[in-house]
């Protein structure tokens, strides 16, 4: 499955935010968008998934235009930066609601072994983040958007993320926005950067310096 994304145009009152996006991603690839902070990333995304309304936009699924906002065609699946999950719900039953299987996640997540029945609102920040970032992937929507998974994930909770992505990207599309660039670089197979309002690919990691995303030798 392919997914296209173009024209799109956004205004706050006067203030242009995107202007110039062609944002191209498919099933068996990640998808990597990365910029500076307030470059549109976030509203890209919630473009993408129909939370947004710009001004303009298109979006083609295997080159068929699509109108309806993705959330309504249940095709897609998204990782807000704020959570998702009611404080009082317990993981039991968000999981059992989603129909994700518990014991799959513990297998991989052994430390919340002990939390079947915690309420959502007792996790930490990073634990609500592993939580809804593995629903979102574990899902069974065909295209995942995520809006910085690895904030306030350590070290290793970021490794079996980024590894679950590298499985799941197998079955969905996959378009992953962060401040982490070394993992999104090292996750995604296919890149973009979001500069002055347009998507440029980045085909040679050098061009994240000649654009000023990132400092020069900072990657080498
Ligand atoms: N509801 C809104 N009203 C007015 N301006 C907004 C609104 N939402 C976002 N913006 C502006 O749009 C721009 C892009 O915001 P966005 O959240 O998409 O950036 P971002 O690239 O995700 O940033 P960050 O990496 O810091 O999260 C910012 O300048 C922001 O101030």
């Amino acid at each position: 499955m392919t997914l296209e994304v173009g024209n799109v145009e956004l205004y706050f009152k006067d203030k242009c935010i995107l202007n110039g996006i062609y944002l191209k991603a498919e099933t068996g690839k990640v998808t990597g968008v990365l910029g500076s902070n307030g470059s549109g990333k976030s509203c890209l995304l919630n473009i993408i998934f129909g939370s947004l309304q710009s001004k303009y936009k298109l979006i083609r699924i295997d080159g068929k235009p699509i109108t309806p906002a993705l959330y309504k065609t249940k095709l897609a699946s998204f990782l807000p930066q704020f959570n998702f999950t009611p404080d009082c719900a317990k993981l039991k039953t968000v999981f059992k609601l989603l129909r994700i299987d518990w014991n799959d996640f513990v297998a991989e997540f052994e430390s919340f072994s002990s939390y079947k029945d915690k309420r959502f609102n007792k996790l930490s920040g990073g634990e609500r983040r592993v939580i809804e970032t593995y629903l979102i992937l574990k899902g069974k929507n065909k295209i995942a958007l995520l809006d910085e998974p690895f904030s306030h994930l350590s070290p290793l909770h970021i490794q079996k993320i980024i590894g679950l992505i590298s499985e799941e990207k197998h079955e969905k599309i996959i378009i992953i926005t962060d401040h982490m660039h070394k993992n999104v670089i090292n996750t995604s197979d296919n890149l973009y950067l979001i500069k002055n309002g347009c998507s440029k690919p980045i085909n040679d990691l050098k061009e994240l310096e000649t654009y000023n995303y990132v400092s020069t030798g900072s990657l080498d």
